[in-house]
Formats: C-alpha cells, sequence, structure tokens
C-alpha cells in the first residue's frame, strides 16, 4: 500500500507545513500525501518560532492526515502517536532517543527533531492533521543552537535519509490506521516510558520563578502533571511551563 501513496519532493520551500495547507485548501490532496523539502526558507516551529535546517544536512518534511470523527477523544492522542512513531523509527536506526513533552525528539539530552501538527479543514470541509516533521541528520555542530544535536552526532550515519522519512511515514500510518482505545492506551505507555524526566526530579519555570519538581504524568488533553516539593500536584499547558534542566 505504501508505495502507491504521493511523496512530493521539492528542491526548496518557505515550510513543508505552509505548503501542503495551502494545497489542501485549494484542492482534493489524498490522505497520507507526504512533502519533502531539500532545503527550507521559512521553516516554522512550535508557538511561532523559527526552525532552522541546514539544507543537506536535516529532514523537513510534512504529512496529511485526514481527522477521524471518533477515533481521538483529544488530538494530545494523536500527538503522542506520531512522536512514538518518530521514536520506534529511530530505533530501527539504532539510536534511543527520549521525548520531551510535550513533542520534541531528543538524544543525550538535545533536541533531535521537533514536531509541527496543525489542522485545518480541507477544500472539502473535513478536519485534518498536517504533521511536519523536522530531523537533525548530519550537522556536525550547531555553533548557534548548543542545545540542538543530530543523529551523525550521536553516532548514527544514515546515507540516505529518505528511508528513515518513509520508515516515520509508514510507522505514524500503521499506528494511525490500528488505533483503537486499547492501542492508544499502550501508545501512552509507550510514550510515558520514554519521556524525559518521567518520575524524575528537575527544575521548572513557571512566570520567571523556578522550582524542583517531578513529572508524575500528562492528562489526557496533554497538560503535564508536576508534583511539587511540598507535594502539591499543578497540571501545566505548554505555554505555561518550561523544564530547564
Ligand atoms: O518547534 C518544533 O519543535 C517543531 C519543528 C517542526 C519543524 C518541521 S520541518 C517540516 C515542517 N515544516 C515546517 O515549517 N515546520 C515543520
Amino acid at each position: 500500500m505504501s508505495n502507491k501513496l504521493t511523496v512530493i519532493k521539492l528542491n526548496a520551500i518557505d515550510s513543508t507545513n505552509s505548503f501542503l495547507k495551502q494545497q489542501t485548501k485549494q484542492t482534493f490532496v489524498a490522505n497520507f500525501t507526504l512533502v519533502h523539502a531539500l532545503e527550507q526558507t521559512a521553516g516554522r516551529g512550535q508557538m511561532g518560532a523559527t526552525w532552522l535546517a541546514e539544507a543537506g544536512k536535516s529532514l523537513t518534511f510534512s504529512l496529511l492526515v485526514r481527522k477521524p470523527v471518533e477515533k481521538f477523544k483529544h488530538d494530545f492522542e494523536f500527538q503522542m502517536l506520531v512522536s512514538v512513531a518518530i521514536q520506534q523509527s529511530l530505533n530501527k536506526f539504532g539510536l534511543a532517543s527520549e521525548i520531551k513533552w510535550p513533542n520534541d525528539i531528543m538524544a543525550g539530552g538535545r533536541k533531535l527533531g521537533g514536531i509541527l501538527i496543525e489542522q485545518l479543514n480541507d477544500n472539502q470541509g473535513n478536519p485534518t492533521f498536517i504533521v511536519g516533521i523536522g530531523i537533525n541528520v548530519k550537522q556536525s555542530n550547531f555553533n548557534e543552537l548548543p542545545s540542538a544535536t543530530s543523529l551523525l552526532l550521536n553516532g548514527v550515519d544514515i546515507e540516505d535519509d529518505t528511508i528513515l522519512m518513509l520508515e516515520i511515514r509508514d510507522q505514524i500510518i500503521e499506528l494511525f490506521e490500528n488505533s483503537s482505545a486499547e492501542s492508544l492506551a499502550i501508545i501512552r505507555t509507550k510514550y510515558l516510558s520514554v519521556l524525559m524526566k518521567y518520575q524524575k526530579p528537575a527544575v521548572y519555570q513557571v512566570n520567571n520563578l523556578l522550582f524542583n519538581a517531578l513529572i508524575l504524568g500528562v492528562s489526557p488533553e496533554g497538560k503535564l502533571v508536576l508534583q511539587h516539593e511540598n507535594d502539591e500536584i499543578r497540571e501545566y499547558g505548554i505555554k505555561e511551563v518550561k523544564m530547564m534542566y
């Protein structure tokens, strides 16, 4: 099946997410269409950030997934599914990565990849996810980004990164097509098993205030559940808290 899926390869584009969103609004785009760019001139990250990716040394691609009406109670279930699919794919290439809440892909405590999931209604009005994925592959230094890392810096030298990209796509599709209440519970368990600092003390920042806490879990809506030093338990949304170290 996967051989018949559409892959659009572009030499350069502003952002594969923006491109795929535009196409999806204008015309019918088949489910699981993938757009891969060798270079992004205006890559976008979470919360309005810029995603910098060195041309020829990074994977930057977006996948269209039509949102099933009743499959996910919360969009966070889909976010976990995508993170776990990437984590499992990297495992196949010999890298034991972690996920930093909510969905950064980490290796050796540094950021290896990021996910930007956007939603829109397609040209027929169907709710649709655009799953944007960026992975650092061959960079050997990150002068301006000291908290970033690449597959190469973690000893994984991939000759053809499109094989990794298609593996990630196929993992996402497999988990997505087989998803049920039971399989989503298993995905949640996997997510927590590779969640950075899960049940371990770490330093967090809220409103310029630093404090120690540990992750007790993640709520169904995707909020981070922290246990503070005084045993108080609080939930935080993505814009409210930052893990410092
Ligand atoms: O901030 C993050 O961690 C998310 C980064 C997502 C980057 C990818 S690269 C392919 C796709 N196109 C974009 O403009 N962004 C995503």
